[in-house]
């Protein structure tokens, strides 16, 4: 029994210890500044609380112990970026070091981590898989192939007919016709043109469905903090159920990406004329080592590729059209001001085109806006591969370091005026953009990692953003005073409330 209290008493003590003086400890090894570590759980208490999430809790250390913070997340030792100069650091300067992922346990899933673009680290398999897509897809010359465009200004045209179909249906009912659930009509538009960038297929009703209810589940699961992410030791016993969860979504995912697969090796045993897509371009590498790594194209890896492509690229674009068309309801001179735009700019003409995108400088600035307000990917996931120095301070190899993209796009020293305010002429004549250099502005993050889609996903946004705007009138509906701004956390933030709005034809 004396045995068992004097244990009791020393590991108190060193706790203690620990305790009071880890700041000096800190000091000493050049570490960032940051909050107090309880023994075990570290700082998981200055995170996890509920209505405070990560993106949040965040920039509350930020706004405590400075723009460079450490804390330790379980078992995880991390440090958190929070400035323009900080993002900087660890996006540009000294990102070489810092590109790794801090791996998720979801990603595990099925073995997804081992063929994904955004799990794996930053070495020739991941490099070369990015070389392909956006060869493939993304590159100016792919984007702007007629065929694609055609398919990206077609679904733009569809979207406007489904939200029409909602007009010439009436105001009435319950729910009442004429409300559109903005994301639901948004979702299955954004999905075709990703299926038909890479797959060179339509994208049937059914599957968008589908599709849209996982894509909704995953990104929530897949981001919401989990003990195996913090106690990578326990992983194995994935004792929050995440894994198995994200691996019945994953499982549907790959169900109907092996399909296509199969459809198209079946048209090409039969010798139907190639299309010469992403797909195409993978099937043909098919079997092959790649590089001194030896990885193989294989139908693994065309799951992990593709899969990564389509979810990570119709939540983020969907939610970012959801969140701007809340900030035009809730700003009703900012609306009007877009509305005119696209109407002198467009004329009689009831669809916009992509060459209509660069004439339309006020819809520009919305999208940055919105962007920079709501940042569908709130916080980057890096990893020092190697120790590295930031401002003087120590970050060790194997840290992970997140950057808060959302604190970086809302702090007052980058954004004098009034930065928690959606204020779009706050852009006019700043030559401000998300591309990766301006450090205030980076919601595709920035560096050897910035988002694949980026020029994609720029194109999306302005087209459906502009065919939901031009030829109708949005109101909340009926006795609703503003529109319910929560958030829901994961790998995307969305709105937690869906947002509904009331729509009408406008005389153009
Ligand atoms: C509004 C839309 C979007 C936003 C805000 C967004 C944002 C981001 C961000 C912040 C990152 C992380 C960058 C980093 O780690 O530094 C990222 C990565 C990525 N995004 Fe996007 N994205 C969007 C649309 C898309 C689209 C349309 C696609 C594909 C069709 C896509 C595919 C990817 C991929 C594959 C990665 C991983 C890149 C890597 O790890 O090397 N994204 N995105």
């Amino acid at each position: 029994m004396a045995f068992f209290l004097l244990c009791i008493s020393s590991l108190l003590l060193i706790f203690l210890t620990t305790y009071i003086f880890q700041p000096l400890i800190d000091a000493r090894r050049r570490l960032p500044p940051g909050p107090r570590r309880l023994p075990v759980i570290g700082n998981l208490h200055n995170i996890g609380r509920k209505n405070n999430p990560p993106h949040r809790a965040f920039a509350a250390l930020a706004d405590r112990y400075g723009l460079l913070v450490s804390i330790r997340l379980g078992g995880v030792r991390a440090v958190v970026a929070s400035s323009r100069a900080t993002a900087m650091e660890v996006l540009h300067r000294r990102n070489g070091d810092l590109a790794g992922r801090g791996g998720m346990d979801a990603w595990h899933a099925c073995g997804h981590h081992a063929h994904s673009i955004i799990a794996l680290p930053p070495r020739r398999k991941s490099r070369a898989m990015r070389k392909l897509c956006a060869e493939e897809v993304f590159a100016p010359r792919r984007l702007a192939a007629a065929e694609l465009r055609a398919a990206r200004e077609d679904e733009a045209r569809e979207l406007a007919r489904a939200v029409s179909d909602e007009v010439a249906a009436g105001i009435g009912g319950s729910p009442p016709a004429g409300t559109v659930a903005v994301a639901c009509a948004v979702f299955p538009r954004v999905a075709s043109v990703l299926w038909r960038s890479v797959f060179s297929e339509e994208l049937d009703a059914a599957t968008a469905r589908e599709l849209g209810e996982v894509v909704r589940e995953a990104v929530v699961v897949a981001g919401t903090p989990n003990l195996s992410d913090f106690f990578p030791a326990i992983a194995a016993a994935d004792v929050l159920g995440v894994r198995r969860r994200m691996e019945k979504l994953v499982g549907w995912t790959y169900g109907v990406i092996d399909r296509q697969i199969e459809l198209r090796r079946r048209r090409r045993a039969a010798g139907e004329p190639r299309k010469n897509d992403l797909l195409d371009a993978a099937l043909d590498m098919e079997g092959e080592a790649q590089g001194e790594e030896g990885w193989v194209m294989n139908q693994d890896a065309m799951r992990g590729m593709f899969m990564d492509l389509l979810v990570a690229g119709s939540g983020s674009t969907t939610s970012t059209v959801e969140w701007a068309m809340a900030e035009l309801l809730q700003n009703p001179g900012c609306m009007e001001k877009v509305q005119e735009e696209l109407k002198r700019v467009l004329g009689a003409r009831t669809h916009v085109a992509e060459s209509d995108i660069s004439h339309l400088p006020y819809l520009q600035a919305v999208v940055k806006e919105t962007l920079r307000l709501h940042p569908t990917v709130p916080i980057g996931l890096n990893k020092a591969e190697a120790t590295v120095e930031i401002q003087g301070y120590r970050i060790p190899k194997g840290t992970t370091v997140y950057v808060n993209i959302w604190d970086i796009c809302r702090r007052a020293n980058a954004w004098e005026d009034d930065p928690e305010k959606f204020m779009p002429e706050r852009f006019a004549g700043r030559d401000v953009g998300f591309l990766g250099t301006n450090f205030e502005l980076i919601p595709f993050g920035a560096g050897r990692r910035i988002c694949l889609g980026l020029p994609l996903a720029e194109r999306m946004l302005h087209l459906m953003l502009a065919s939901l705007l031009h030829g109708f009138e949005w109101t909340l509906p009926d006795g609703q005073v503003g529109v319910d701004m929560a958030e829901q956390f994961g790998l995307v933030l969305s709105m937690a409330t869906p947002l509904r709005a009331v729509v009408k034809a406008k005389q153009i």
